[in-house]
Parts: structure tokens; sequence; C-alpha cells
């Protein structure tokens, strides 16, 4: 028995790596699937536009399709670009050999403009690879084209589903929301003669490959063996979050981050693991005159381009907090955690990206002294100094203060403190890459 699921992609490459199958093997490894290829074409491409297309002879895509299908088996299958009506009739007829489920994107335009199926082409994918399909995920430009209407709104979006369900036979219809005006990105389904709608804000990000991306994420849920529903709700959330962690490359439209979507949580628990064994590090350590008034915080973010607010950076629940002799952590490690030592570690974390742990500990001139003598990099930040509307400004002191610290020294800081102010304690902070080169740290001022 095969315990992977598998799915197909029939579709052109790009060069880029940001649509085309480069999209779709990488959505499909984001959901655990194993990802099988026929390619229609090679484009070569980039975020700005698409320079030269080579199509495949039609038979040596009918045989990619075959070859994996006979031997390894496909649980479900999605068509990207296929660029003229020959390709179009040899998938058609290939595909009909077998009964996978079929996710048809009918890519007709790369958002930087460029033509990836050919004007006279259009009919043949009404005529033979939509009545196949299980699921159609027209945008707003495919669907008008291949409805023949204007959409315009919601309602619109609506009609153009059914008719074209309707008119070809598809089974059923998401026409996508991301073109259509308003705040919200609606997509709007139609399937077994009833509408269902998927709601998402439109996200600031990148959105090169979000066609590919989002029938990709279906076909992997479909051949997971979720319904059709159900494979559609998760693939919105997938792409929602794709977008909003696109990767900033290139010097046009920048592609989707398919990786967000495991690597945020495979993050989140080593960041949980390694945090919770050195806050264990740390009592054991027992450093009780290290710990303030205010008490102690030990902070590890996730990495950039993921952390973003406070909710990214795990810390300590309640602080770790001196019981007469001993060192204890009141809570669990979490993430949003913590306030003051987030907001210092997101701030050094403009500077120094790999610099993603932290901790406070009681200042006293001693243990300044003992950090330079031990050739720790030490900077700090003066409280009189920060300007008026800083000060008037809700938390915007300590990404001041970790700032002009960072400025001030020629080299990056190991530790950084500050001499506080009226009813605030004075800190010093000490920061590393992770939690056990913080610790590293801390150990040469015991
Ligand atoms: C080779 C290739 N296939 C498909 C597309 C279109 O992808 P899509 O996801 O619709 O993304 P945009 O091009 O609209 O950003 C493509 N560009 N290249
Ligand atoms: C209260 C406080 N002030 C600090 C400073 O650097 O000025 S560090 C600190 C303790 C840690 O706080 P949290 O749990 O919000 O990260």
């Amino acid at each position: 028995m095969r315990l992977v699921k598998t799915a197909l992609t029939i579709a052109g490459s790009d060069s880029g790596g940001g649509a085309g199958i480069e999209a779709d093997l990488k959505t499909f490894t984001a959901f655990g699937v194993h990802g099988l290829v026929a390619i229609t074409s090679v484009t070569a491409q980039n975020t700005q536009a698409v320079t030269a297309i080579h199509d495949i002879p039609p038979d040596v895509v009918s045989e990619q399709i075959r070859a994996v299908a006979e031997d390894i088996g496909v649980d479900a299958a999605k068509t990207g670009m296929l660029s003229n009506a020959e390709i179009i009739k040899a998938v058609a007829k290939t595909v009909k050999n077998y009964d996978f489920p079929l996710v048809v994107d009918p890519v007709m335009i790369a958002k930087s403009g460029a033509p990836l199926l050919r004007e006279d082409a259009v009919d043949a994918l009404i005529k033979y690879i939509l009545p196949l399909a299980t699921l159609v995920t027209p945008n707003r430009f495919e669907a008008e084209k291949l409805s023949g209407m204007k959409i315009r709104t919601v309602e619109d979006a609506k009609i153009a589903a059914k008719k074209i369900a309707e008119e070809t036979g598809a089974k059923a219809v998401i026409v996508k929301g991301g073109h259509i005006e308003g705040e919200e990105a609606i997509d709007v389904l139609y399937h077994n003669g009833s509408y269902r709608l998927y709601r998402a804000p439109k996200v600031e990000g990148c959105t090169h490959g979000t066609g590919c991306s989002f029938s990709a994420a279906i076909t992997a849920n479909l051949a997971k063996g979720f319904g059709l529903e159900d494979a559609i709700e998760v693939a919105k959330k997938f792409i929602t979050l794709g977008i909003a962690m696109g990767h900033r490359i290139g010097h046009g439209h920048c592609p989707v981050n398919q990786s967000a979507w495991i690597e945020i949580p495979a993050e989140k628990w080593r960041i949980y693991e390694e945090l919770t064994r050195a806050v264990r590090e740390f009592e054991e350590m027992n450093p009780v005159k290290f710990i303030p008034e205010v008490g102690t915080n030990f902070v590890y973010s996730l990495p950039l381009p993921y952390a973003r607010t406070r909710d990214d950076v795990a810390g300590v629940k309640g602080r770790i907090v001196r019981v007469g002799n001993e060192v204890r952590a009141v809570g669990p490690v979490e993430f949003g955690a913590s306030d003051h030592l987030a907001r210092a570690v997101l701030t050094f974390m403009k500077f120094y990206p790999e610099y993603r742990s932290a901790i406070n500990i009681r200042y006293s001139e001693e243990t300044v002294r003992l950090a330079e003598e031990q050739g720790l990099v030490v900077s700090f930040y003066d409280r009189r100094e920060e300007p008026e509307e800083i000060k008037e400004r809700e938390g915007a002191t300590i990404p001041w203060g970790i700032e002009s610290a960072i400025k001030r020294v020629k080299q990056r800081p190991d530790v950084i403190y500050h001499l506080g102010d009226v009813g605030k304690e004075p800190m010093i902070l000490i920061f590393g890459r992770n939690p056990r080169e913080v610790l590293d740290k801390l150990r040469l001022l015991l």
C-alpha cells in the first residue's frame, strides 16, 4: 500500500520559481503530498516579464502523464498553463483514461501581462478540458472570458460561476475575488446547485503565483481525501498566509511564499523546545542576584520575515522571579508572553536579523564592568535623551532606546543597558542568536 498521497501538475515551468510547476510542487510539499509533473511549456520568466516560451510536443506531455499514472498512481491532478490547442487536446485525451479528480486553473495571462494561452486555444479549453473538471478556478478576467459576461461584484461572480458550470459541464466553479472591488477577497463557489462564499481580508504582500498555488493547494487536499469545500477552505488560508509572507525578490511582482505554511509552525515548535530548555537551565544556574525587581524575561523570536509583532516572540508567561533564595519561572513558555523584551528583540533584529534571543537582568555597575572585561560589546541608552514625541507614543521608548544604543557603537552589541528613570528600574539586556548563546554570555558575568 502506498502511504504517501500523490498530486500531479500538468503545467508550464516558470524559471523565476514563482508560478507554474515550481509553485505547484512547493505547494504539494507544504501539504505533505508527493508531487508529480507533466511539463507543458518551458517559460523564461522572472517577476517582471515572460521573455520566451517553448512548448513541449503534445505526445511528450501525454507520455509524462501516462508514465506517472501507470507506475506511481495519481490521487488528484491539476492543470495550469496549457499553451495551445494541441496540448489541450492531448491532455484531455490522456486524463480521460484515469479517474482522478481534476482541478483546472484556466491560466490565460501572467501577472506581468504575457499571454500564456493562445487566443485561438480558449475554445479548445472550454470544449475539451472544462467538461472533465472537478473544479475550475478562474480569476475575474478568466471568468469573464469563459462566461462572456462582465464581472464587477460578488453577485456578478455568482452568475458567472453558475453559467460556466452549466455551459461547460464542469462539476464546480470558484470565481476568485482578488481582482473584484472591496476590502475582502471573496471567492464564489458554485457547486451542486448552490453557492458558498470564502472570505479573507485582502492582505498586503506578494501575489505572483497566487492562482497556481491556490489551485495546487486544493489539489493537494483533494489528494489527501478532503471533500471539495474543505479543501478550498484550507487552500484559502494557505494562500492568504503565502501572500502576506511573500518573498520580496525581483523588481516586479514578487512571489507567494508557499513554505510559510509549514515553516512557521515548525519554527514555533523548535523555539518552544529550545527556550523551555534554556529557561530550565537558567533556573538551575540560580542567579538570584541577577533578578531585577520587575522580574526577568527570556525571549526567542521567529525568524524574519515571520517576526512582525510580539505574538511572534516566545517568552515566559508571568516572567522569571526570585522566590526566597531560588529563581523560578512563573509560567510556561508562550508566544506573546513578553512585551518589553519582545519589542527590544524585534528592534535588534531590524539591524541584526539573526539575533533573535534576549534576556533582561538586574543592572549594576559591576556587571557592566565585568561584561566589558570579558570582551563583550556593551552599549547603552539614556532615557533622559528620549525625544518628546517618542515619550508620547505608547511602546516607543524601547525601540528608540535599542536603536540609539546600536547606533552608538561601531560593532554589534552583546549587551545594552539603561539607567532607568523616575519609576523605571535600570536594566541590562543580553542578546544572542539563540537562547543557548545568551546563556553562554550570561555565564561570563556570573
Ligand atoms: C508557467 C506559468 N504558469 C502559470 C502562470 C500564471 O500564474 P498565476 O498563479 O496566475 O500567477 P501570475 O502570473 O498571475 O502572477 C505563470 N505566470 N507562469
Ligand atoms: C519591565 C521590563 N522593562 C525592561 C526594560 O528593558 O526596560 S525589561 C522588563 C522585564 C521584561 O518585561 P516583559 O515580560 O514585558 O518582556
